[in-house]
């Protein structure tokens, strides 16, 4: 069984505008790291919203566990989204009056997770990523590389099935960034976890199980 995949995918913002993707078929390898590469303007951020059910397919389908989700209800694709994945976004700033930590279990509220357990899963992602110092901190007081660690632990904060990450080393040293790949990919192989990250960076492309080239 495939957790995500694609078929003859294609993608306009507008009627009249250029169709990206170019019938793209792909299966995601499931428990792997997928770099996403390509030229800018290609359509790598546009697939991520794609895959993530923010926008919809012009033609083609997305496939999450082998079930199309083009045509289900918007409150159902509230609900893959919530329950099954993860978002990595550079745009998803973090709610500047909530504490590091209270923004990392954000997403376990809509998911009914109790409290106790979600504070302890987010303590040890923090720590693991190296931010834990400063989790009672709010977003103003840490550094851009900082807050994207943080948005890495609020992306796996519900064990979702697929991480979708737009640049998610893009602020970061090469020894933090090393660390993000690290959880990323860890996590990818021992939870049969789904990562596709778009990226630039060589080095994120090096680490990668595999590259889909847009
Ligand atoms: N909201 C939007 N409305 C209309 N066109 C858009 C919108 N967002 C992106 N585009 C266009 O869609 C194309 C793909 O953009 P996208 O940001 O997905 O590319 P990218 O490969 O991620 O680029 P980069 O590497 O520069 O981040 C570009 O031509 C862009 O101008």
């Amino acid at each position: 069984m495939s957790i995500l995949s694609v078929r003859d995918l294609g993608f306009k913002y507008t009627k009249d505008s250029e169709e990206l993707f170019d019938g793209l078929s792909f299966q995601f390898a499931p428990g792997k790291v997928t770099a996403l590469t390509g030229p800018s303007g290609r359509g790598k951020s546009t697939l991520l919203y794609v895959l993530g059910l923010m926008l919809t397919p012009s033609r083609g389908e997305v496939f999450l566990h082998d079930q199309p989700q083009s045509s289900t209800p918007d409150a159902v694709r509230s609900k893959v989204r919530a329950d099954q994945l993860g978002f990595v976004f550079q745009d998803s700033s973090l709610d500047p009056s909530r504490t590091i930590i209270d923004s990392v279990i954000e997403p376990t509220l809509y998911a009914g997770v109790d409290r106790k357990i979600a504070m302890a899963r987010a303590e040890q992602l923090l720590e693991e990523l190296g931010v834990a110092a400063r989790s009672d901190h709010k977003p103003g007081q840490i550094s851009g590389g900082q807050a994207q660690r943080v948005a890495v632990a609020r992306a796996l904060i519900n064990n979702p099935a697929v991480i979708l990450a737009d640049e998610p080393t893009g602020n970061l040293d090469p020894t933090n960034a090393a660390g993000v790949l690290d959880i990323l990919s860890k996590d990818a192989g021992t939870q049969q976890r789904t990562v596709v990250i778009a990226t630039h960076d060589p080095y994120v492309i090096s680490r990668a199980d595999e590259v889909l080239a847009l």
